[in-house]
């Protein structure tokens, strides 16, 4: 750990407890800690310890990219297989997977890439040749409808790993309500995993504060208290930056410009943009050059930046899990960091307007396919009648 990650001791007992389960490589470990408590430290370290290769499943390639960065920069060779890569990258991950002994240590991949027949095969290959330490499933809550960022391609994941079932299967995630915790065991298949570990989703250094904006006054109002909030966190020392989640596209580009007009260095981040515009605003957040950001939920997953002052919520977010992860991104240097929430009644209802739609919409999806099915089934029926009588004539 000293050597390789330059960290001096364990960041807490459950990080030590669970690097040492997942050391002991004979059992399924499934790892529950807060937002920023050092998961990834928790199978990085095993795997550096041993020989073999760790192959780590994550749901986005930008993640996949940052968790590279920060392994290379260690001098970790670590690799991906994506749908980015030219023929060019693919080839030489692949020649080094089917050499003798592979300097890679680190495998990235999405669960679209595991379930391609060619990774199967090259999976096999390794697990044949007993290369394969541990196959980690990197924010697992994605595998369960419950968790806020459902991924359906996670499920197929429980396939995978079925296939090499004596390799350690490790389950990293920061949301665990019992719901998404039955589901990841279940989901994933993992074999009575020996040690869970749960722990508080509190954290001391975090600041939480919910603003009613009906009680701010006029729009002009909600917008001024914002402004002197931004421009308070700016000026709490170690200086940091932060991030101001809205619904829409069209509020993160406006409050960009407010902000903008009022002298503030920010930027807006949402799927409206272009790629490459869209990465330039990360980069530019991330290196500090742009301390503030207004996003979508699209921005943040896995970002793992220390210095994050301040997580405001412009709008209400659509779930209490979604709402940890998102203003857990705050403090994660363990230093004082403020949450705000801005609440409004008229918000609260569109948003109860939206989910119970989206309820309704899935209701009648569920219609569409019983009635496609029954009506298959009757067609069936009638024809099995038809032929009845043909056969009986
Ligand atoms: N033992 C340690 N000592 C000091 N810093 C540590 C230690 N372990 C991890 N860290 C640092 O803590 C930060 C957060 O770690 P990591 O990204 O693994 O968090 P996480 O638990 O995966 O969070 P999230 O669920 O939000 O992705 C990183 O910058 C990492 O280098």
């Amino acid at each position: 750990m000293k050597e390789i990650f330059k960290h001096e001791n364990f960041r807490s007992e459950l990080q030590k407890d669970a690097i040492l389960a997942i050391m002991k490589g004979n059992s399924d470990v499934f790892v529950s800690m807060p937002t920023g408590a050092g998961k990834s430290l928790c199978y990085q370290l095993p795997t550096m310890a041993k020989s073999g290769i760790g192959l780590v499943i994550s749901p986005l390639i930008a993640l996949i990219n940052d968790q590279l960065a920060g392994l290379n920069k260690l001098g970790i060779p670590a690799l991906t297989i994506n749908s980015k890569l030219n023929a060019a990258e693919r080839k030489r991950v692949m020649l080094d997977l089917k050499n003798v002994s592979p300097t890679t240590k680190f495998l990235y991949i999405t669960p679209e890439q595991a379930a391609t027949p060619t990774f199967l095969d090259i999976t096999k290959s390794l697990h044949k040749r007993n290369l394969l330490l541990y196959i980690i499933v990197d924010e697992a809550h994605c595998v369960s409808q419950w968790g806020h960022d459902f991924r359906p391609d996670y499920l197929k994941l429980g396939n995978f790993r079925k296939i090499f079932g004596n390799v350690p299967c490790i389950a990293l995630t920061a949301t665990a309500t019992q719901n998404v915790v039955n589901d990841i065991i279940s989901n994933l298949s993992l074999k009575r995993p020996i040690a869970i570990f749960k722990s508080s989703c509190f954290r001391s250094n975090l600041f939480y504060e919910v603003k009613y904006k009906d009680l701010l006054g006029s729009p002009k109002d909600e917008v001024k208290d914002l402004l002197e909030f931004v421009r308070k966190c700016l000026n709490v020392k170690p200086h940091g930056c932060g991030i101001i989640y809205c619904r829409t596209r069209d509020k993160c580009d406006e409050l960009a410009e407010r902000l903008t007009l009022e002298g503030f260095n920010v930027k807006a981040y949402h799927a409206g943009l272009k790629n490459d515009v869209r990465n330039s605003v990360q980069q530019d957040w991330l290196d500090g050059k742009v301390p503030i950001i207004t996003a979508t939920i699209s921005f943040g997953m896995g970002v793992d930046k220390p210095d994050v002052r301040f997580v405001i919520h412009w709008d209400l977010p659509k779930s209490m899990a979604g709402y940890y992860q998102e203003s857990g991104r705050a403090g994660r240097d363990g230093l004082k960091s403020y949450c705000r929430l801005y609440y409004s009644i008229k918000d609260k209802n569109t948003l109860a307007y939206l989910i119970q739609s989206e309820m309704n919409a899935s209701k009648n999806k569920v219609y569409f396919f019983l009635s496609f099915y029954s009506l298959n089934f009757l067609i069936l029926f009638h024809c099995f009648e038809v032929l009845n009588k043909v056969d009986n004539k």
